[in-house]
């Protein structure tokens, strides 16, 4: 490989009109966290263990597994010899470590360990943080069934209290309640955090978390009364091991209920926790993370296009001129300039949703719980929308890298597998914006009482007769103002199909579902308050049905998403740099900083396992005996 830069992309960093530099400082909170990521990832770097793996999809499933756990348990060796204590620093070392592949370790640190802190007593915390965190205990969470995964209150697990053994039995009664799908049940781990329905004097008291040992932490053999095994290969998540788990009347100690909100007394007596929901809890948590992970995989994915857009030239711009940089096709800016700001969007909300999280979370362990019903309907709507509008800007990033995108080599589809999996994974996405749809219903029929509404949604009792105040200069408030309108607009519509249908007589849930495709409709309008110009453009039809926008004001729109692609162009470059992705974070021959994709990718192909003989074995096994009975056979050599 030269160690020339691509001139091209040479060209686009001394142009741009602002430092990038200052940009990544704003990013990652000052020029010292800048200085110690970097120093983190030269680390990693400079590992000629860590350097030695080949990307994932040159190896089969059983290899992808055994190289993600002997990976992973390099980084925690790693981790502790460099003594590494903040999390950024962490964080930043597993990342650089591992960009592509996910953790079999991953539910244990991000699922496993923060339940048992949070949901179990203090002294449950106390016996059993210290060896998850130590790894001496590796464990999961295991909720979903083959039957059920939405729907919490229709699992079938059983948790039976026998008094007389101080025991709960678990139990999987049918086909559909065997434990389907949750990540690093077949291989790796030794305990799991099941949900169950606890029952208990003979009665049903609904789903709670129990901790169970699944493996012997002598030989890791399975425990006699479990079945488990591998559910198979899947879209991504290749070296993550989501597994089956069938319990045949296996019992475990009653203190391994995790009994911080509700509570089984030793005569089976149950104590309810303050609110049902509470067991919820990590749900929410990893809801609030996913924010995190969609603006990551959409930011790398964009940073890729864009390089790419850089250096690719294709076709004359103008007639008889050298061919153009496909970044400055019209189109091609229309693809990816919104995709970059809402890189920029979604890590704003993620820290925001973040800071929120953190202030109610800690309210609810204190007790108050009245939040609880905005941060649920928060998480679950910023989760559904940054997962979906991720996805369709990582494929779009894709598409716009032409053929070379759809090659692995262009890093692009282990990002899509990856986090395509989080519009399923922790709330199926239409089912968490109907969560939002929900709150936003209720709430909007509050404000119709004249009942106070939270800050977030006061917008709903605005005075929709109002229309655009909007001006040549598109100004920040008459955008708030428009995206505020459209949303208030769309709820008030659904709202009132859901009214109007219980007025016909409908018994409320029928009401509720034969509203729900404008509710969901009326639910991104809402999460898309991130918007501005571009958003409006592309959902005119629903900014305008009610007359909000006259037609100099559309024009004005019109122009200025165009005027605005022209501003971004100069700097396009410079705004994904700023990101700060190293190449060995990118892993892509496409978004290499130094813009030598040919090069790269002329490389990487040799490394592909069908070059390894000139002559492949299939050649004298199937080809050849197959041209050899046709040179023979008289029909086909009568044709020739
Ligand atoms: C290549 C490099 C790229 C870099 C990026 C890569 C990105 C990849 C990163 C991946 C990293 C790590 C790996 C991740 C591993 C994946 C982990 C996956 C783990 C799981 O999936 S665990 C299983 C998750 N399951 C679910 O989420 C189930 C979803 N269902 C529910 O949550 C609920 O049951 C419900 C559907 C929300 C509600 O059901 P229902 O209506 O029946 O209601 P309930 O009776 O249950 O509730 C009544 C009432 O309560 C409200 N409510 C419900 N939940 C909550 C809550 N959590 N908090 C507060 N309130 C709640 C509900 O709204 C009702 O209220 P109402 O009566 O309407 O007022
Ligand atoms: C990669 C991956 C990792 C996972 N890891 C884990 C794990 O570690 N632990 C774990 O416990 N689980 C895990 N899961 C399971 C995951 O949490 C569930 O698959 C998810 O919650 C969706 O539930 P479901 O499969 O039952 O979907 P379903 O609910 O069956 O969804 C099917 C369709 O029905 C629709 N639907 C369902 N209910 C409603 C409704 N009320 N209103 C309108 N539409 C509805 C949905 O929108 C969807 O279109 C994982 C899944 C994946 C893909």
């Amino acid at each position: 490989m030269s160690n020339e830069v691509n001139t091209d992309l040479l060209k686009e960093r001394s142009t741009a009109t602002f430092d990038a530099e200052r940009l990544t400082e704003f990013i990652y909170k000052g020029p010292e966290k800048v200085k110690r990521k970097r120093q983190i990832q030269n680390i990693v770097l400079q590992d000629k263990f860590l350097q030695s793996f080949k990307p994932t999809e040159f190896y089969d499933r059983d290899g992808q597994y055994n190289n993600a756990v002997r990976r992973q348990i390099y980084i925690m060796d790693r981790l502790e010899e460099l003594g590494f204590r903040s999390e950024t620093d962490r964080l930043n070392f597993r990342e650089a470590a591992a960009p592509v592949e996910l953790s079999p370790f991953g539910l244990h640190s991000g699922m496993f360990v923060p339940t048992l802190e949070r949901q179990g007593t203090p002294e449950q915390s106390r016996k059993w943080v210290p060896l998850g965190k130590s790894f001496k205990m590796i464990g999961t969470y295991a909720q979903t069934e083959l039957g059920h995964g939405t729907f919490i209150r229709g699992l079938e697990t059983t948790a039976t209290f026998d008094p007389e053994t101080q025991e709960f039995i678990l139990d999987s009664p049918t086909l559909s309640s065997i434990k389907y799908w949750p990540g690093n049940v077949a291989k790796t781990v030794n305990h799991c955090l099941v949900m169950a329905q606890l029952y208990t004097q003979g009665k049903c008291h609904g789903t709670h978390l129990f901790l169970v040992q699944v493996r012997s932490m002598e030989d890791h053999t399975i425990m006699p009364g479990l079945e488990i095994g591998d559910i198979g290969p899947k879209l991504g998540f290749d070296g993550v091991d989501n597994g089956f788990m069938k319990f045949n009347k296996y019992r475990i100690p009653r203190m391994n209920m995790l009994m911080r909100y509700a509570k089984v007394l030793e005569n089976g007596d149950y104590i309810k926790p303050k609110n049902a929901k509470l067991t919820y809890g990590a749900m929410v948590m990893v809801r609030v993370w996913i924010v995190m992970d969609a603006f990551k995989a959409l930011s790398r994915a964009t940073v890729i296009a864009v390089r790419y857009s850089a250096v690719r030239r294709q076709s004359e711009l103008r007639p008889g001129g050298e061919e153009a940089q496909v970044i400055d096709y019209q189109t091609q800016q229309y693809k990816l300039f919104p995709l970059l700001a809402t890189s920029y969007a979604f890590l704003l909300a993620a820290e925001g949703m973040s800071q929120i999280y953190a202030k109610i979370s800690s309210d609810i362990e204190r007790g108050n719980l009245e939040d609880m019903p905005q941060l649920h309907a928060l998480a679950c709507g910023l989760k559904a929308f940054c997962t979906w509008v991720g996805c369709e800007g990582i494929e779009v990033c894709r598409m716009s890298c032409g053929g070379h995108g759809y090659s692995h080599a262009s890093g692009i589809p282990k990002i899509y597998a990856n986090i395509v999996g989080a519009c399923t994974y922790e709330g199926e996405n239409t089912v968490m914006m109907l969560q939002t749809a929900r709150y936003l219903s209720k709430s909007y029929f509050r404000g119709q009482r004249g009942e106070s509404l939270p800050e977030l949604i006061q917008y709903l009792t605005i005075d929709l007769n109002v229309k655009s105040t909007l001006g040549e200069d598109c100004s920040f408030e008459s955008l708030v103002a428009a995206y505020s309108h459209r949303a208030a607009r769309m709820v008030a519509t659904a709202c009132k199909l859901q009214n109007a249908n219980k007025q016909k007589g409908m018994p409320s849930h029928d009401a509720w579902n034969k509203s729900t495709v404008p509710f969901i409709a009326a639910t991104k309008a809402h999460c898309h308050l991130l918007y501005a110009v571009y958003g409006i453009v592309e959902n005119m039809g629903e900014f305008m049905q009610d007359g909000y926008f006259n037609q100099d004001q559309i024009s004005i729109l019109n122009r200025k998403v165009l005027a605005l692609l022209e501003d971004i162009r100069p700097n396009a470059v410079a705004l994904v740099d700023a990101f700060d992705y190293p190449d060995h974070l990118l892993q892509s021959c496409l978004g290499r900083y130094d813009g030598q994709v040919y090069e790269a990718l002329y490389e990487n192909s040799k490394s592909s396992p069908l070059n390894n003989t000139d002559i492949h074995s299939s050649y004298y096994n199937y080809i050849r005996p197959m041209m050899q009975k046709r040179s023979k056979s008289k029909d086909i050599s009568a044709k020739l």
